[in-house]
């Protein structure tokens, strides 16, 4: 396999620096998939100063040049998903279905996007005052910051940028240091498109340059998608320099499975939300809140569906669940496997870490049993192959269950009453409720994010991402 040299990509250049970081293959540790410089503040400066030369011809120019220009990048990743799906699987260890899947539905953003950058989102409206006319624009907001994550390293990219230049602004976008080739083999689709230098600029590393993106005078607004932590540092920086700011910041999703649901569905439904992609996933159905009439057995069952899961390298063709995307996420998911042990909770499978033909970050997807709602396993985001299980009276109790905690990004319930189904679709807190399906697993078309600590400002995705990458400028006209 070979190692790419990649480089920063700025005002349609690529900047060459010495490769100071390695991109690890997490199904093989022995093989390096890139070699990567670390920008810093200087190297995001440059970037920032590149969109702003590029911002005035970009938002100006016709709406169909724009629309062209992310309709031949769709294309181009139709055409290359193949080898696109299987770097990303390389690269991040989702499987290569996973990673072609994924990167066609970047594709499919694209296009979306494509077709936004045609479609009117101005109002014309009558006066309150005789003889005047109203009318509102939307207008780019400028140099837009972007902070995206390792687990959908084309998807989320693609999520952020394709609105984003649709509606006119330029971009800088900071990867997570896990999937930097991802990132550059975007970079590549738009200069091979032929994107005017400067509306998509790249900076890799580590370290220095996420804070100095999020921090910078030049960028109007920023979008961060990871953890809390880091989301609550972007946040403090985008309210110091009044910068719009739009965070997705994880979950720990409740499936809620009643008595009357058909056990089976159930138990493929939360396997599939809990252990596919490795459990990396801020949607995955990482609580499953399960009526005691029914809890032993849907326990029982789902033991023995993650038992039967094909564990392996991300490019084999029989694996089913890919490895942790790096050493220091699967120590995470082993370290609250421990905590879930200490506060009482029973390791009913998994729970270590898993060998295979070629060194990686593999483990057992994992359930555990007897746990609490108040415990850290049920509050704190895992982000690997860990479902616990919480037993419950009944629906009123799983409905508070589901409600506890200070995530609230995506809710299921399987069953098969409609009463109950309603009324969880009404008073469940979240952004996103799933009924008689996986909380993970979205379509591109429709707004995404959540509510309390998942997310902060405007959603993101189809319609609604008009509402952050542009603002709206109000005209009254006189005689
Ligand atoms: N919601 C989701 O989908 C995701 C959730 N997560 C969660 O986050 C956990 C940790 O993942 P990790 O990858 O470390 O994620 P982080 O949330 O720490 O994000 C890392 C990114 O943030 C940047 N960054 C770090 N500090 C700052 C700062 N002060 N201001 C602006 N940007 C900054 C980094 O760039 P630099 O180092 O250059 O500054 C890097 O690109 C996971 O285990 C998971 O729970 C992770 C990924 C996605
Ligand atoms: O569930 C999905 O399809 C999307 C999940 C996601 O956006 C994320 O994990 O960051």
């Amino acid at each position: 396999m070979t190692t790419q040299t990649l480089n920063h990509y700025i005002g349609g250049e690529w900047l060459s620096e010495p490769a100071a970081l390695d991109s690890i293959n997490p199904s093989n540790t022995n093989d390096i998939v890139a070699r990567f410089p670390a920008g810093d503040s200087g190297t995001i400066d440059r970037a920032v100063n590149a969109a702003h030369d590029a911002f005035p011809a970009w938002s100006a120019g016709s709406p169909e040049m724009r629309a062209d220009l992310l309709h031949k990048v769709g294309e181009a990743l139709f055409a290359n998903a193949g080898e696109l799906g299987e770097l990303l699987a390389r690269e991040e260890g989702k499987t290569r279905a996973e990673g072609m899947g994924e990167t066609l539905r970047a594709a499919r953003v694209f296009r979306y996007f494509a077709g936004e950058a045609l479609r009117r989102h101005g109002l014309t409206l009558e006066s309150s005052r005789p003889g005047l006319d109203v009318a509102t624009y939307r207008e780019a907001v400028g140099v837009v910051g972007m902070i995206t994550p390792w687990n959908f390293p084309i998807a989320i990219p693609a999520w952020k940028a394709a609105p984003a230049l649709a509606f006119g602004n330029t971009v800088v976008m900071k990867p997570a240091e896990g999937t930097p080739a991802m990132a550059v083999a975007l970079a590549r689709i738009f200069a091979e498109c032929g994107a005017p230098a400067g509306i998509f600029n790249l900076v890799l590393g580590s370290g220095e340059a996420g804070a100095a993106l999020a921090s910078h005078d030049g960028i109007a607004a920023i979008s961060f998608t990871g953890s809390r932590g880091t989301g609550a540092k972007v946040g403090a920086a985008a309210m110091a320099g009044q910068k719009r700011v739009q965070m997705e910041m994880g979950g720990k999703n409740p499936l809620v499975v009643l008595a009357d649901a058909d056990l089976d569905k159930a138990v493929g439904i939360a396997a599939d939300g809990g252990f596919f992609q490795t459990g990396q996933r801020c949607t995955a159905s990482s609580r499953v809140i399960v009526e005691d009439a029914v809890h032993d057995r849907f326990v029982e069952a789902l033991v023995k569906r993650a038992e039967a899961i094909k564990v392996g390298p991300a490019l084999a063709d029989d694996t089913q669940v890919g490895p942790a995307a790096s050493d220091t996420q699967l120590e995470q998911n082993l370290r609250y496997v421990d905590i879930a042990r200490d506060e009482g909770g029973t390791i009913a499978t998994g729970g270590e870490r898993v060998d295979c033909e070629t060194p990686g970050y593999y483990m057992a997807p994992t359930v555990v049993a007897d746990t609490g709602q108040d415990m850290r396993i049920n509050r704190e985001e895992v982000f690997g192959p860990v479902v616990s299980t919480v037993k419950v009276a009944d629906y009123d109790e799983a409905l508070a269950v589901a409600n506890a905690g200070d995530f609230g990004l995506s809710a299921g319930i399987v069953s098969n009453d409609a009463a109950r189904i309603r009324d969880f679709r009404k008073n469940v807190r979240a952004g996103m409720v799933m009924v008689n399906l996986p909380t993970a697993g979205v379509d591109y078309h429709v707004p995404f994010g959540g509510t309390r600590g998942s997310s902060y400002g405007p959603r993101e995705q189809g319609f609604a991402a008009v509402e952050f990458y542009t603002q709206i400028k109000t005209v009254y006209t006189g005689d």
